[in-house]
């Protein structure tokens, strides 16, 4: 992935990528760790995928996977009960822990920056909150996160 011409008909160049490339380091999925809320992350799926739920113990269980594939499992079961207020609050939890990433991991910060005024599109056959979806047609809510906390990261430069 990266700059992209998806949609060529309005001529937009875009900077894509998709939110479970662990090779990406912009991505959500990349195993860049830092320290938030009184805890360390491995990623910032880990972060997100445990602020789902109240109970400490099960934030920990995800804290503590190998893999953000493997936190993501964790954090989609049903096992666990989620916070009521997760729907209003989950856009928020992913901005907080990419920004910190970025925060604690200069080299990243500098990538998104570099990205300038490109709009960033998380490409995904069938996401629609997160990503594109199949019809680029989705909310873009990951690309969205990335271009905020490039907003941020510009007005501390
Ligand atoms: N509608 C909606 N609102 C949110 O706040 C969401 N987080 C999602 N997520 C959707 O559900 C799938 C699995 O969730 P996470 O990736 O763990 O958030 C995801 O692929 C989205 O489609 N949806």
């Amino acid at each position: 992935m990266g700059i992209a011409m998806l949609f060529e008909h309005k001529n937009e160049e875009l900077f894509t990528l998709n939110r479970a490339d662990t090779e990406q380091p912009l991505s959500s999925y990349a195993m860049f760790s830092f320290e938030l809320d009184g805890a360390h992350w491995p990623s910032v799926e880990h972060y997100y995928q445990a602020m789902k739920f109240e109970d400490e113990a099960h934030r920990n269980k995800i804290r503590e996977c190998a893999s953000a594939a493997e936190a993501a499992k964790l954090g989609k079961s049903r096992r666990a009960k989620r916070r009521k207020d997760w729907k209003k609050t989950s856009t928020v939890v992913m901005t907080r822990g990419t920004y910190i990433k970025c925060k604690t991991h200069p080299e990243i910060a500098e990538q998104l920056l570099s990205t300038g005024e490109l709009r960033i599109a998380e490409l995904s056959g069938y996401d629609y909150f997160w990503g594109s979806g199949r019809d680029m047609r989705g909310k873009n809510n990951f690309g969205k996160v990335l271009m905020a906390v490039r907003d941020k990261l510009k007005t501390e430069a």
